[in-house]
């Protein structure tokens, strides 16, 4: 019984990136070449999400600000699920939608790329960071599951993951993560290890 649980969560996640790689991986080409495009003429990103999709976030922010798989100038990323007080304090004083809108108020400028995770396109405070992120001119990007829900109207770029399952959404997104970091490196410094 466990292992065929098991097997068949395996399995999932392997159709979903098979599919993935069907459709060309154009969303996931796109959005690296647009991170490496703002980079380049000295704009950051900010990262946000929730539960593991705020993990996934930290994480890109991690291999862009120390290094991926080549030794190279830091990336300027920042991932918004961080501060505890920032965090608390909105939440407390004004609402939890609005925990990433407020802090891209204050730290996103116009030409800067807002990347928001949401495994069903719909959680209210990562549209919200979207919505405002869109209002200031930053390039948005959203990495979500199939269909974006109402995230697929607020992204300039839209990477899907193509299955409905939360976990099996995340595992695909861990994936294009990693291959933006390496495209990003490709593109900026010529090679990516
Ligand atoms: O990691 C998981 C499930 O695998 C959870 O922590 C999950 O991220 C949370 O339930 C999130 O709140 C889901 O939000 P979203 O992906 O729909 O925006
Ligand atoms: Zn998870």
């Amino acid at each position: 019984m466990m292992q065929a649980v098991a097997a068949a969560g395996v399995q999932k996640t392997i159709a979903a990136m098979e599919q993935l790689l069907a459709s060309g991986l154009g969303a996931v080409t796109t959005a690296a070449a647009a991170i490496a495009k703002a980079f380049s003429d000295d704009k950051k990103m900010l990262c946000f999400g929730n539960g593991g999709s705020a993990a996934d976030a930290q994480h890109l922010a991690a291999e862009m600000v120390n290094r991926f798989m080549l030794e190279r100038p830091s990336l300027p990323c920042l991932a918004l699920t961080t501060d505890a007080s920032v965090l608390t304090s909105i939440a407390n004083d004004y609402a939890f939608g609005e925990i990433f809108s407020k802090q891209i108020k204050a730290l996103g400028a116009a030409g800067d790329v807002a990347l928001g995770i949401s495994t069903s396109g719909n959680s209210p405070n990562v549209l919200e960071g979207l919505r405002v992120a869109q209002q200031r001119g930053l390039l948005t990007i959203g990495l979500t599951g199939r269909g974006g829900g109402a995230m697929a109207a607020l992204c300039d770029i839209l990477v899907a993951a193509p299955t409905d399952e939360t976990p099996r959404i995340q595992e695909v997104h861990a994936v294009v993560i990693h291959l933006i970091c390496e495209l990003v490196d490709l593109t900026l410094f010529g090679r990516a290890k």
